[in-house]
């Protein structure tokens, strides 16, 4: 049999200019991203979380929890989370993820969308302590949700369905020229849940 020319088991650049993105659809099996689906929905410490926007306080519209190594403190938007201690299940795919990339992570942030009406607005990961360039793998599991692109400069747009089991890793200089986020829809009824793995650099290493 000719042998495809998309390997459907390898991660596939996307075409975005200004950017290394790369996704790969089915890389979780349907039985194990179910067992984390459950797993991480039950057991992780899910966070109705709150950002502050000029001194406001307002709450965030999905739920989150942030897991690491020690020392690895994030702030975001104004709030500083500390870390929880890994899972068994976040550190077994924390691996499948540094075997995918050939890089090493030290935390993930979990988010929660309990259904189409929690979105997470158009952000970059750009925060002093994930460095320059960094590398974020980001899981999906549970219902699909759109993933939006739009380029600082130009205004350009893309748009990706993130399924269950699914891999997308940004790197190089995606964070510097692209926003992302997911938008609010009434299509999704049921519950999403996504995972990305950083690396925080800690004091000393800034
Ligand atoms: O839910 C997603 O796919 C996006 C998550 C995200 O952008 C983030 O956690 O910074
Ligand atoms: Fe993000």
């Amino acid at each position: 049999m000719q042998k495809s020319l998309f390997p459907q088991n390898q991660l596939q650049s996307l075409p975005l200019v200004d950017a290394k993105v790369q996704f790969l659809e089915n890389w979780l099996d349907s039985t194990t991203a179910d067992d984390y689906f459950d797993q991480f929905h039950q057991q992780l410490d899910w966070q109705e979380g709150e950002i502050k926007i000029f001194g406001k306080t307002t709450k965030i519209p999905r739920l989150q929890a942030w897991y690491g190594d020690e020392g690895t403190d994030y702030q975001y938007s104004g709030v500083t989370m500390k870390p929880l201690k890994w899972t068994h299940q976040l550190l077994r795919l924390k691996e499948q993820c540094e075997a995918l990339t050939g890089v090493s992570y030290n935390s993930v942030l979990a988010n929660l969308y309990r259904d189409g009406s929690d979105s997470m607005g158009m952000h970059s990961d750009n925060e002093p302590e994930l460095g320059l360039s960094p590398t974020i793998v980001s899981v999906s599991l549970g219902e699909t949700r759109n993933f939006d692109f739009k380029h600082r400069v130009s205004g350009e747009k893309y748009r990706l369905p993130l399924s269950h089991g699914s891999v997308l890793v940004m790197s190089g200089s995606t964070q510097k020229y692209w926003l992302h986020g997911i938008a609010k829809t009434k299509k999704s009824q049921q519950a999403r849940i996504n995972l990305t793995f950083r690396q925080i650099r800690s004091n000393n290493q800034k």
